[in-house]
């Protein structure tokens, strides 16, 4: 590498600049955040069109479904990229995942195995219910229309529960109620014309028991947003980012009746809660993982925060399994999902979406200084090491291109070490 090519950034980004292998990479993109591309900046990229010839496609869902489409008739080459599996869908829609996850729970039931193990557990009510043990990581859902009867059933087991509604293809808490009693669902059901008639209703809704008592901080309820980059389905690869933030909500947690409908209290999105009156601009709401961690660590103790945080990577690692069959497994592809979490105040996380274009706006500079990284450490760890993008490639960037990313789960590299752990055995048995 010469030293016009080994070129520094300066700026606002510091020790996030590293010299970077400067090559020759088309990039084409529909999304021009500037921490995207100010990335594709410092590594000297030339963007293109996407009638041009691009190696590397940083592209919104909808295009790149388009790009995948039978009628597109596109197809990708060996030095060709891009962002997002052609049916993340399975993952990211809020309908999608719950049916994913309730599949992956019953064939391990069915196989036999102990992670599909299930116990009773008393609710609020004192009625008895069977859940599993492990794989309860997501609220109790249903989706509405179609699964009305099985809600109404388990409402009535625990009519003192609290309901969040969500509108299954929208985002940013457009559209999202709590309710508290079945009244309202049907009252709101008649204002809304019927959606509850598969026939009638053009849009689906997911409703899941609402996390009522989640752990709070300065007394008001947050969300984790993490980052999960998945480079292969099958065999899965993934890896954690280790610079996850914690999302406030505005105003004090407060379960009375009187609050249900203000969503400053209950949601904890940005886009929700930067129109509230005491939102910050300097921090915006933000924490990072690092200090919750640290926080939790000084109030809880080190063992039950290891604990919560190796629940965390279990449950991304099985909410990839549950859909690794169904994915189109196309290894053009990688994508960076944002996990939303909620921490309850047990310290049990609960898996509340997975988002497959999250966020790339910045709010605070923090916000912006972690992004940019994020972009950064991704093009390192999807492309080979001179950089430019190949599908021959095996997709096991070293530890040192995975910069703030941990590996969660290599399905190949575990067959590899199986193997020669067998082989070991194998020789000592010999002897
Ligand atoms: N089951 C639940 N219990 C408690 N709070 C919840 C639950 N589900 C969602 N929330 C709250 O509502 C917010 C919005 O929910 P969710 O992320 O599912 O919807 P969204 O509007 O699609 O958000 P996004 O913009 O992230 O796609 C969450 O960030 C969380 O604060």
């Amino acid at each position: 590498m010469n030293t016009e090519s080994k070129k520094m950034a300066t700026s606002i980004y510091g020790r996030v600049n590293a010299p970077v292998e400067r090559c020759r990479v088309n990039f084409c993109t529909d999304m021009e955040k500037s921490v995207l591309m100010s990335n594709f900046e410092r590594r000297g990229w030339h963007q293109v069109g996407p009638d041009d010839e691009w190696n590397f496609y940083w592209a919104s869902t909808q295009t790149c479904r388009n790009l995948f489409s039978v009628e597109s008739g596109y197809r990708m080459n060996d030095n060709q990229i891009i962002n997002h599996f052609p049916n993340h869908y399975e993952l990211s829609r809020k309908d999608l995942l719950v049916k994913n996850i309730k599949r992956y729970r019953k064939e391990l039931e069915r196989d036999g195995s102990p992670l599909a193990e299930k116990a009773e557990v008393v609710l609020h009510g004192g009625q008895v219910v069977t859940r599993y043990v492990h794989l309860d990581f997501i609220p109790v859902t249903f989706v509405l229309p179609a699964d009305y009867n099985m809600f109404v059933e388990e409402y009535r087991k625990s009519p003192q529960s609290t309901w969040i509604m969500k509108p299954c293809g929208k985002s940013q808490g457009t559209g999202i109620f709590l309710i508290n009693k079945l009244s309202k669902l049907k009252k709101w059901s008649r204002e809304a014309k019927a959606p509850f008639h598969p026939q009638l209703s053009k849009e689906s809704y997911v409703i899941s028991r609402y996390i009522d008592n989640p752990l709070l901080i300065g007394g008001k309820k947050f969300d984790l947003r993490l980052y999960v980059l998945v480079t292969s389905f099958r065999p899965l690869k993934a890896y954690l980012f280790q610079l996850g933030f914690c999302r406030f909500c505005t105003v004090k947690y407060d379960t009375s009746v009187t609050e249900l409908d203000n969503m400053y209290v209950h949601l904890t999105n940005v886009s929700v809660q930067k129109h509230g009156g005491d939102y910050n601009n300097i921090h915006g709401g933000k924490m990072s993982v690092q200090n919750l961690r640290l926080f939790l660590e000084g109030t809880r103790g080190r063992a039950v925060t290891e604990k919560l945080f190796a629940s965390i990577q279990w449950l991304i690692v099985h909410s990839l399994k549950a859909v690794s069959s169904v994915m189109a497994n196309d290894r053009h592809c990688f994508e960076c999902y944002g996990y939303d979490i909620i921490i309850d105040n047990q310290l049990k996380p609960w898996l509340v979406e997975v988002n497959a274009s999250p966020s790339l706006t910045s709010t605070t500079v923090n916000d912006r200084i972690m992004k940019y990284k994020l972009i950064d450490n991704i093009l390192t760890a999807v492309l080979p090491p001179d950089g430019i993008p190949d599908v021959r490639w095996n997709k096991v960037p070293n530890s040192e291109a995975l910069g703030n990313f941990d590996l969660l789960i290599d399905e190949d590299l575990m067959e590899k070490e199986e193997s020669a752990n067998a082989t070991g055995k194998g020789s000592k048995n010999k002897k």
